[in-house]
């Protein structure tokens, strides 16, 4: 069981259905471009916030995805970063996926050229992964 329910930790946060906003306690509110509640999905937040931005990097734009947050608050799990070779495919999180896509993109560029008669584009991928902590 999580360490938060033994130790009877509540739910703090409510979503404004159909808003990007997230509530705190009684009288703050937060509004971002997106907000996903609880019962959210890996492919949903893939969807929502990274899919564009993989598609843009086809297109010469620069994408950075940050996820920061306090420990235990899911950065891994979202991430994708654990490397759980068990993990669903349902539950892959967001560095699988655009891995995936990126390459599934090259494919499909190479093989567009291919039929249209043209020399298959040539791209170069290079990867760095940086996790940055500063536990107390
Ligand atoms: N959306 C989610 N659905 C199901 N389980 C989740 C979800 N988010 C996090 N978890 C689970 O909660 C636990 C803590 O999450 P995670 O390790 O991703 O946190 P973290 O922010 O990376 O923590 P740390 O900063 O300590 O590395 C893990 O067991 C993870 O599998």
């Amino acid at each position: 069981m999580a360490k938060e329910k033994i130790e009877g930790c509540h739910i703090c946060t409510l979503v404004t259905p159909g808003e990007p906003q997230v509530l705190l306690g009684k009288d703050k509110a937060f509004t971002y471009d997106f907000v996903f509640d609880r019962d959210s999905q890996q492919h949903e937040i893939y969807s929502a916030c990274v899919e564009k931005l993989i598609e843009g990097c086809f297109e010469g734009y620069n994408a950075t995805v940050f996820a920061y947050g306090q420990t235990g608050s899911g950065k891994t799990y979202t991430m994708g970063t654990g490397f759980d070779m068990n993990i669903s495919e349902e539950e892959q999180g967001i560095i699988p996926r655009a891995i995936k896509h990126l390459f599934q993109g090259i494919e499909h560029r190479k093989g567009e050229a291919q039929e249209r008669g043209e020399q298959a584009p040539e791209f170069k991928v290079s990867a760095q992964f940086l996790e940055l902590t500063n536990s107390l």
